[in-house]
This record gives structure tokens, C-alpha cells and sequence, in this order.
């Protein structure tokens, strides 16, 4: 069983979703930016080190959800997916190749991993109260290069 940490990100009422390269396992799917537990780390400093290694921003985990379990046949993922608010820093992608902002109604529109789509189904994410609310760094920062 691989344990894998998640962070969803939100900013002024959305939800950040990372999408894989096309030279990794599950190729080109979108994802929650996060990776694997490592040895003697807890969850929570798990999900800082992956969220600062992959997006290059501090994020503070604020809740989290039941983890998940998925079978996809080759190998078995836990997940364990914490909301989080973004910090101040602009946001720089260094291990997938785009992001995207979603809102609510649109969080069926991405080509998601299973486990995700699961995680999406199954917590009835649309209804997270984060959706919609406002944060207060205004969202100016964004790095160029992902626009
Ligand atoms: N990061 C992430 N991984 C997910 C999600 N959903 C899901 O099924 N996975 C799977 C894909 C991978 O098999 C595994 C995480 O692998 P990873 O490659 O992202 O982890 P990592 O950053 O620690 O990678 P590495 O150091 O081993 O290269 O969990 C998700 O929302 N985020």
C-alpha cells in the first residue's frame, strides 16, 4: 500500500488541480499536487514538504478529510487529502506541466486519477465550503510561465 498525501488548495473559492507530464505513471491525468509518505514523516509534514517541493509555496493545512483507498490493479493507494489554504508566495509548477483553478461545477471536468475522481465523488467535494469563499491575498501572484 502506497500512503500518499493530497492537498486541496483552495484561493479565492477554488480548487487547484495539477496535471501530470505525459512521461510519468498515469500520463497527462490531473491530480491534487501532493506525493508519497516517507519514511519516520507524519502526514502533515509530509504534505508541506511535497507542496513546497512541487509548487514552491507554504500552505497551512486547515482540515482533513477521511483518507481513501484505491485499487488500481498494479498497486493500492491511501490517500490522504488535506484542505489547505494558499500562502502569499507565487505559485510555480517544478513536477507537473499545468494547473487549473476549478469552481465547483466544473470539478467533473478534468481527466482525473480514479483515485481522485473517487475522492471527488465519494466526499461530494462540490459541497466543501471552501468553494466560493474569499482569501485575502487577492490572487495577483501568479508565476507567467503556467498561465
Ligand atoms: N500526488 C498525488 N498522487 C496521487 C493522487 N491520486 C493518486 O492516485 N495518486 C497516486 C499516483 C502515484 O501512484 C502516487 C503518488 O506518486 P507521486 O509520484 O506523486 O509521489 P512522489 O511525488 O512522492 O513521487 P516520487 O518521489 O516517488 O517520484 O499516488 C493525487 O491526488 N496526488
Amino acid at each position: 500500500m502506497i500512503e500518499v498525501c493530497c492537498a486541496l488548495i483552495f484561493h479565492q473559492g477554488r480548487l487547484l488541480a495539477v496535471q501530470r507530464h505525459a512521461d510519468t505513471d498515469h500520463p497527462n491525468q490531473w491530480e491534487f499536487p501532493g506525493g508519497k509518505i516517507e519514511v519516520g514523516e507524519t502526514a502533515v509534514e509530509c504534505i508541506g514538504r511535497e507542496i513546497q517541493e512541487e509548487l514552491g509555496i507554504v500552505v497551512r493545512p486547515e482540515a482533513f478529510l477521511y483518507p481513501l483507498v484505491h485499487d488500481y490493479g498494479s498497486k493500492q493507494v491511501k490517500l490522504y487529502p488535506f484542505v489547505c489554504q494558499r500562502g502569499m508566495q507565487e505559485l510555480c509548477l517544478t513536477e507537473h506541466q499545468r494547473y487549473i483553478w476549478l469552481n465547483a461545477s466544473e470539478l467533473g471536468q478534468p481527466d482525473w486519477q480514479e483515485a481522485d475522481r473517487l475522492l471527488i465523488a465519494l466526499t461530494r467535494l462540490e459541497q466543501l465550503h471552501w468553494f466560493g469563499q474569499d482569501d485575502e491575498d487577492g490572487g495577483k501572484k501568479q508565476c507567467p510561465a503556467q498561465d
